[in-house]
């Protein structure tokens, strides 16, 4: 992890550089695979499971036995926190659904708008280096709220051919019955075209790698919409003289041991804090795991010591982090002054892991700076808001003067004449 000490103004952006995520250099082989799926449906799906995921079999859908079995192959512990997990995200994502009520804009003009959920969904649910099943659920339980009447799932085949049993179960906690095994480019063509197995989806979601995102990109262009750019993890750590540099260097390995391509980032106004976070980070990287991983991750990230906390804030708003946690004193009031984060974890007890996993709000969620003008995954990501009005003959009478004379100004006679035929027929 590079460290900097109080950097010019002018050299921030470069120092807050991601790494390079330009998937364009992929567009014509993941279009030439999206194009053979459009022609050849299941058949060039098995294919590029075949070659991409060494799956030989001739199933794309998960029989209900896999489905039921699932259950057996994990801990009882495990099903339950999964439970647990899908009731916070229930009980938080139930709260952003909002009803709004009738309004008379004017005497006898009324509007209203209504949600109507997207009748088709397709969720991605990566499975090329970790089983994310805890995806499953930050994607699944949402569509279910909205009420999506069909909602299907595609994840990576291992080479077996078997799905992840804790995806299989959390799959069936958020009531999701139509499960894929199918990964990368071809499960996006799959649900963006529809296949002999596969239905064509309105819209799909869910985090992936480089080779998803250049699927999701190209497929955007050809009418699908998608939920957002949702690349490699980042987290930025705000921390001063209050915070534990054993959980503040527990907080960016969290996010780095998603690997290369993630980026942690630390701002703090103590020196001695930052040597030892970065004395810590080294200590607990080496009894990882996805140690490998993780320093992939740290060769680009960095350590910013600044002079205020009105500089930290300037910084982090300026990155624009998918995640930011507060280990600051008087984090609830720091909260409030962030303008762009996808999640804030404020304190020194919310690690980002509880928004990863249980405490109940979305992990996908906006990186690489879109968390500027996108928000995460949330109930609005599953539905339309209609619109709606009504408007009385007494109601004509008023409002009609009123588009006539904007009609006839834009020169556009037949708009005006769609009032002023009604108007003559309502009559003085
Ligand atoms: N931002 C978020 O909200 C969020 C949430 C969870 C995960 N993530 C990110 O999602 C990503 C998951 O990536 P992953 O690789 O583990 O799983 P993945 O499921 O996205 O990718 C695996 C698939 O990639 C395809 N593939 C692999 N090599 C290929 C090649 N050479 N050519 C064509 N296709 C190929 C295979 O079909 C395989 O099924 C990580 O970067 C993680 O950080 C982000
Ligand atoms: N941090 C990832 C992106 O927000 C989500 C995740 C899933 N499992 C663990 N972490
Ligand atoms: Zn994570």
């Amino acid at each position: 992890m590079q460290t900097y000490v109080n950097p010019p103004r002018n050299q921030w952006d470069e120092l807050l550089q991601r790494p390079q995520l330009d998937v364009s250099g992929l567009y014509e082989q993941v279009q030439s695979v999206l194009d053979e799926i459009e022609v050849a449906g299941d058949q060039a799906v098995l294919k590029y499971s075949r070659m991409f995921d060494g799956y030989e079999g001739a199933e794309l859908q998960v029989g209900e036995e896999e489905i039921a079995a699932a259950s057996s192959k994990i801990t009882k512990e495990l099903k339950s926190a999964i439970e647990t997990a899908a009731q916070n995200i229930k009980t938080f994502h139930a709260t952003q659904w909002q009803l709004m009520e009738k309004v008379e804009t004017q005497p006898g003009v009324t509007c209203w708008q209504k949600n109507v959920p997207i009748e088709k969904v397709g969720l991605y649910v990566p499975g090329g280096t970790a089983p994310l099943f805890s995806t499953v659920l930050m994607l699944g339980v949402p569509a279910k709220i909205a009420g999506c009447r069909e909602i299907i799932l595609c994840t990576p085949p291992g080479k077996d051919g078997k799905i992840h049993p804790a995806i299989l179960y959390a799959a069936s906690v958020a009531g999701i019955d139509k499960i894929y095994k199918i990964g990368g480019i071809q499960a996006i063509g799959a649900m963006t075209f529809g296949t002999e197995s596969v239905p064509k989806v309105y819209k799909i979601f869910g985090p992936g790698n480089k080779y998803v995102t250049a699927a999701k990109q190209l497929v955007s262009l050809k009418n699908m919409a998608i939920d957002m750019p949702a690349g490699p993890s980042e987290v930025l750590i705000m921390a001063d003289e209050s915070a534990n540099p054993a959980f503040v260097a527990a907080d960016l390995l969290s996010q780095a041991e998603h690997g290369a391509g993630s980026q942690v980032i630390l701002l703090t106004t103590v020196p001695e804090l930052l040597d030892a976070v970065m004395a810590e980070v080294e200590k607990q990287v080496k009894s990882l795991p996805r140690e490998d991983g993780a320093r992939g991750a740290l060769n680009d990230s960095r350590a910013f010591l600044l002079t205020s906390i009105d500089e930290m804030i300037k910084m982090s708003d300026l990155y624009a982090p998918e995640h930011l946690i507060l280990a600051v004193n008087d984090a609830e009031e720091v909260a409030d002054r962030i303008i762009n984060a996808g999640s804030v974890f404020i304190g020194h007890y919310t690690p980002e892991s509880a928004g990863d996993y249980a405490s109940g709000t979305n992990h996908t969620l906006p990186t690489y700076g879109h968390a500027r003008t996108y928000s995460g995954v949330n109930i609005d990501s599953y539905i339309r808001k209609v619109t709606f009005q009504h408007i009385t003959p007494e109601g004509l009478k008023q409002l009609g003067p009123v588009i006539q004379e904007m009609a006839a100004a834009e020169m556009l006679d037949a708009h005006k004449n769609a009032v002023t035929i009604r108007l003559n027929e309502i009559g003085d």
